[in-house]
């Protein structure tokens, strides 16, 4: 591992620890992107997977918020479907439309022409070499998020072809093809791991992992095809960065629309559980405290579109309904592209303010 400068900033990892903090730390999903002009004139020159696979490029548009606004954490510009691209499949981004594969998994036969086992360091070195920049750029002002798709929604783009509504493809396959279903998601989440430990090593301070659409499984689906990968990924990550003399680092679980899952998530190794805005944050917060599990989330990001007093005051009772022991504030899901970015300002000085009220008068 590099030499890296010390942290100034640890709240995030505090808080993703259930330890005491000053203020609640804050950051968005999504908080580079087109919502910013300044990722907009990026994106005017350059190719959405050129901006990932070129380290400057995908370590500016990481820092371009923070020069904004006052986050708690950065995360590493990037997306989930590198990986597929890292088995051999072709991904575009078309704008307007988002990810398009133009040959998806058409059938199980189709496993046979993917790269199995990609050397990870040779396919995603890009990803390595941006964590690595981006460290050294931050030079300790906060930590840096490494992250990958979960292997269902993976799986999901990879046969679906792009995004859906109801991903019905790779629905069907889970009931038509359960067996070779199983050795997709196995080999997704053997080569998750090594992405995401090699993220660290190379110099992310925490992994998030996103099961964006676990909602469209329902709970035994989940049970199946999505929580017994999503549990090995947390418990081999943990163990091998152990096994290589590595500090522990915080592991964030989104699975959006798993609120039917939100037991059994807690009694994985994951250290944080994320919340979409519609889950309950107080049954959320009874069942996670069980098991010293942080939560983060979940402000709808549909509030951001309205005014500056109502976001301060839906963000209060935000920080209030979660407590300031434990809770990393973040948005539901991603920002949108046409939100206003001093909105988002208004919500991460609204976490300080109000959670730094609660603290002092305690
Ligand atoms: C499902 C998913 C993807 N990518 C991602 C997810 C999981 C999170 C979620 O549920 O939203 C994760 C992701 N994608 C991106 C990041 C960067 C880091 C950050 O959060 O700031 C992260 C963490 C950049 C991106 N990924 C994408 C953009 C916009 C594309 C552009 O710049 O043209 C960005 C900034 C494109 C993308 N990438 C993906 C889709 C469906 C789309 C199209 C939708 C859209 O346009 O927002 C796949």
């Amino acid at each position: 591992m590099c030499d890296f400068a010390p942290l100034k900033n640890d709240l995030f990892i505090r808080a993703a620890f259930c330890e005491k903090v000053e203020r609640t730390p804050v950051w968005a999903m999504r908080q580079a992107g087109r919502y910013l002009k300044e990722f907009q004139e990026v994106r005017a020159k350059h190719d959405f997977f050129t901006v990932c696979r070129t380290p400057e490029l995908a370590c500016e548009v990481t820092l371009q918020p923070l020069r904004r606004m006052e986050l708690d954490a950065a995360i590493i510009f990037s997306d989930i479907l590198v990986i597929p691209q890292a088995l051999g499949m072709e991904v575009q981004m078309v704008p307007g439309k988002g990810p398009v594969f133009p040959k998806p998994l058409a059938n199980p036969e189709d496993l046979k022409t993917l790269n199995q086992t990609p050397d990870v360091d040779k396919e995603l070195g890009y990803v390595f070499d941006a964590i690595k920049l981006t460290r050294q750029k931050l030079d300790g002002k906060v930590p840096l998020i490494g992250f990958s798709g979960a292997p269902w929604t993976l799986m999901a783009y990879m046969v679906d072809g792009g995004s859906s509504a109801t991903f019905s493809k790779a629905r069907s396959w889970l009931f038509r093809s359960p067996n070779e279903s199983k050795a997709l998601l196995d080999m997704l989440t053997d080569t998750t791991i090594k992405y995401l430990v090699n993220q660290v090593r190379a110099g992310a301070q925490a992994l998030q992992v996103f099961e964006s659409h676990a909602g469209i499984l329902g709970s035994s689906t989940f049970a199946k095809f999505s929580l017994p990968y999503l549990a090995k990924i947390a418990t081999q990550v943990k163990k091998q960065l152990s096994d290589l003399g590595i500090q522990r680092v915080p592991l964030i679980i989104f699975a959006k629309g798993a609120h039917y899952a939100i037991e059994e998530l807690s009694a994985t190794d994951y250290d944080v559980i994320s919340l979409d805005w519609t889950m309950d944050v107080k049954r959320a917060r009874e069942i996670c405290a069980k098991k010293s599990k942080a939560l983060q989330g979940n402000l709808d990001p549909a509030m951001l579109y309205a005014g500056v007093d109502e976001i301060c005051s839906a963000t209060k009772k935000m920080v209030e309904d979660f407590g300031v022991t434990g809770h990393i504030a973040n948005l539901g899901h991603g920002m949108y592209p046409d939100l206003d970015p001093e909105h988002l300002k208004a919500f991460v000085n609204s976490v300080h303010s109000a959670s730094e009220e609660i603290i002092n008068s305690a």
